[in-house]
């Protein structure tokens, strides 16, 4: 058992001619969350996929809760929710959370408090037996959260979790990160909304592939002689 639940050294990642990251060295400990930002294309998602073992890195190291990436025993201890949605939409919302609880190790008489737990938390309860199928672009990224939830994973990776979600409503998630990660577990969250890169204890800044810094929101905004976690990301990117 480590208490290091994501650990990048020197990751590596070439999609043909094109270095997409260069030297990521990134880690998540339990009881943190890490906020992972950058403009579109700097490589958050490749840095996910790379650690979750969904790329095939060009050197370096990535080791989540101390192993190598696949690791199917490691499913049901690790939550992650991508940019785009993989749902069945044929199925109602609740009978995807069944699907994925119970693919995720959920046993069978936890199954319907957890799926009440999450439903809550994303806002869904009233929709649940609903079809996929028909729900709006948000209430599936909704769901897709819900089911990155479940099963109390002790590292939810999180690309981009609050697009198209409503300020009241991504208060409410953000809750639900800090309970998690009193609860000693570990979130990796990409974002672009600036707002909420002040409410992770860490800040990785990604520019071009690169970790252009690494640390607590207050001495980045210190180092960068800023008053907003935007405003650092303005002056790295040369903006300000
Ligand atoms: N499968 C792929 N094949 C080729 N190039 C890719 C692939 N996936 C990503 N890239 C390239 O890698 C770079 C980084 O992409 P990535 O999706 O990681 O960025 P991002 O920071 O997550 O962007 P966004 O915020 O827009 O989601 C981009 O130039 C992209 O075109």
């Amino acid at each position: 058992m480590t208490d290091k639940l994501l650990d990048l050294k020197h990751l590596e990642k070439k999609f043909g001619k094109q270095t997409v990251l260069s030297d990521v060295n990134l880690s998540v400990y339990a009881g943190q969350i890490v906020g992972l930002i950058g403009p579109s294309g700097a490589g958050k998602s490749t840095v996910i996929k790379t650690s979750l073992g969904m790329e095939v890195a060009d050197g370096g190291d990535a080791l989540v809760l101390g192993e190598h990436m696949p690791n199917r025993e490691l499913l049901g201890r690790i939550g992650y929710m991508a940019q785009s949605d993989a749902l069945y939409g044929s199925l109602s919302g609740r009978e995807n959370l069944q699907f994925f609880g119970t693919l995720k190790g959920v046993k069978r008489r936890e199954l319907a408090p957890a799926i009440a737990h999450v439903a809550e938390v994303v806002d869904l309860t009233g929709d649940l037996d609903k079809r996929v199928s028909g729900y709006s672009g948000g209430m599936q990224r909704r769901l897709s959260l819900a089911i990155a939830l479940l099963a109390e994973p002790e590292l939810l990776v999180l690309d981009e979790p609050t697009v198209g979600i409503d300020p009241a409503l991504r208060r409410q998630i953000w809750g639900e990160l800090d309970k998690i990660r009193d609860e000693g577990r570990g979130v990796l969250i990409t974002t672009h909304v600036m707002d909420e890169a002040e409410l992770v204890n860490k800040v990785a800044l990604l520019l071009n592939g690169k970790i252009m810094a690494f640390d607590e929101p207050a001495a980045l905004k210190q180092q960068y002689q800023v008053d907003t976690i935007e405003d650092v990301f303005l002056k790295a990117e040369g903006a300000l």
